[in-house]
């Protein structure tokens, strides 16, 4: 089959990233007798600079069009200034709105070779398996902003349409897992998470078979740390979500791991890892690519429906994080060059 995949690398390391998972996608096509056709476009601090807009027309046409978009990572000190007019992550807002990828699922495991890197002790680590389902198109990061002369304002609003269909998905996906839902709200201060509570409390009654928990978020950022494999699935809302996963990164030892697929309505999906543009490491080569190579193998399984292809992925990189080379966000010493070449030799003999 002959699929069109929009690329969106972006700023920092997210060129470096996105380009070792395009390589995986066309190792998979040799393999699997696919066509992966790359078309690469703008977005965040690159697009700026090339355009003036964070999200050019034509990036946004193009994602719009294409079979699957998989994007590196946004931002950056050169555009940073507070009173800057334009920003990199508006671009990034802009397309999550605009595909109306509202569901964010940020799944967490801990490798057993790297459970030694997390600040936990190896024991707590057993059997973590989280999937985080991060409310991604409303709340805080899109209400209205106002800046006064000595004040400044950011709404936080949910519709409860807004609400239903991210949770619904959430309790759709444990239903596939371990029947365990977790919803993080602060609904003892804020009228937005009573009226999340009372969706999520509404809609459990249409699924008797998952087993339904309330956490306030600030006692839930520290059961991540005490208890972490007692979660499931965690659905909550964007700026919770944003917050908790990266402290989950944590657990399985770096950020640089973890990816993400952002889901909306029939084939409105968005492929990404869960960090940043990272500037401290940016144009070094030595950024760990395996989150967004994970993205991809998420890109395979649920825009393109090819769910052997993507375990292929998976085992590839589970080979490469258990034998190594590592790179140095975990403790090795390897480019982001040589973990790719890894994963691409541990997915050739693997051969299907
Ligand atoms: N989805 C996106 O495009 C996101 C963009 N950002 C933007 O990124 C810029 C930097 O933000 P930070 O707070 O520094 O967060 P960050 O996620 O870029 O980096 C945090 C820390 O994690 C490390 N790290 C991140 N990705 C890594 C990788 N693949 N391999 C090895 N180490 C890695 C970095 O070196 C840094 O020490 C900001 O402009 C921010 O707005 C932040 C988060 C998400
Ligand atoms: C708009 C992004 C910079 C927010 C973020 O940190 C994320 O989506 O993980
Ligand atoms: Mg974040």
């Amino acid at each position: 089959m002959n699929y069109r995949i929009v690329t969106l690398p972006g700023d920092g390391v997210g060129p470096e990233v996105s380009a070792a998972a395009v390589e995986v996608l066309h190792e998979i096509g040799r393999q699997f007798g696919h066509q992966f056709q790359i078309d690469e476009q703008l977005i965040g601090g690159a697009a700026i600079d090339a355009t003036g807009q964070a999200l050019p027309e034509a990036s946004l046409e193009a994602a719009r069009q294409a079979d699957a978009v998989l994007l590196g990572a946004v931002g950056g000190p050169k555009w940073s200034d507070p009173q800057a007019k334009v920003r990199p992550e508006q671009g990034l807002l802009a397309l999550r709105a605009a595909l109306q990828v509202y569901a964010n699922l940020r799944p967490l495991q801990v490798h057993p070779a790297l459970a030694e890197l997390s600040p936990l002790k190896n024991e707590r680590l057993q059997g973590v398996d989280i999937l985080f389902v991060r409310e991604l198109t409303g709340g805080t990061y899109f209400g209205a902003k106002q800046r006064g002369k000595d004040f400044a304002t950011d709404e936080c609003r949910y519709t409860e349409a807004e609400i239903e269909r991210v949770v619904r998905r959430a309790f759709e996906l444990a239903r596939g897992r371990r029947r365990h839902l977790t919803s993080v709200d602060k609904a003892n201060v804020l009228e937005t998470s009573r009226l999340w509570r009372s969706t999520v409390q509404r809609l459990a009654g249409e699924y008797p078979d998952v087993v339904v928990e309330h956490q306030l978020v600030d006692s839930m950022a520290m059961l991540l740390l005490t208890q972490p494999s007692r979660y499931d699935v965690v659905v909550t809302e964007n700026l919770f979500g944003d917050i908790l996963t990266d402290e989950a990164a944590a657990l399985a030892g770096s950020l640089g791991l973890l990816p993400s697929a952002s889901l909306g309505e029939g084939r409105n999906a968005l492929y990404e890892p869960i960090h940043g543009s990272a500037p401290d490491i940016a144009g070094q080569g030595i950024a760990n690519p395996v989150g967004t190579i994970l993205s991809a193998a998420l890109l395979l399984r649920h825009s393109l429906q090819l769910d052997a292809e993507a375990s292929a992925v998976e085992k590839a990189v589970d080979h490469v994080l258990s034998k190594g080379p590592h790179s140095r966000d975990i403790g090795g010493e390897a480019g982001t060059d040589e973990v790719l070449t890894a994963v691409l030799k541990a997915l050739r003999n693997n051969r299907h």
